[in-house]
């Protein structure tokens, strides 16, 4: 669907073919301390495409163009979040930007979530 808005739609095979994807599923502790604290850094991803779910316990958070922080609230409990990453603001010339994002952990549950990301073949 992003190929095709951007008229690229015929490099879909090639772009099939030439990548490959990671699942890695995550553990985030409940923090230590009673200040919410921020659990992952402030990072764009490295990859292409980045889908995320997160089980429960909500905490991922997006910086918007102005720079604010926003808190990821899904519309339905099994949604995924969908981000760009720094491969794919490469490979489209810099037509899309990564978003900045960070995981901030409040609460007493631990926070699992997992992310299948896109990567080129090496
Ligand atoms: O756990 C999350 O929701 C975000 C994880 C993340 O940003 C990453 O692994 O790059
Ligand atoms: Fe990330």
């Amino acid at each position: 669907m992003i190929l095709e808005s951007l008229s690229l739609g015929n490099y879909l095979d090639e772009h099939m073919s030439s990548t490959t994807c990671v699942l890695r599923v995550m553990k985030y502790q409940v923090p230590q301390i009673t200040e919410p604290t921020y659990t992952s850094k402030a990072h764009t991803d490295k990859n292409l495409i980045t889908i995320l779910y997160q089980n429960l316990v909500d905490g991922l958070e997006v910086q918007t163009k102005n720079g604010e922080w926003i808190g990821v609230e899904l519309s339905q409990d099994h949604s995924f979040v969908i981000m760009i990453g720094e491969s794919f603001r490469a490979w489209t010339n810099g037509r899309l930007h990564p978003p900045y994002h960070r995981v901030r952990m409040t609460g007493s549950e631990a926070r699992y979530s997992a992310g299948l990301f896109s990567l080129f073949k090496a």
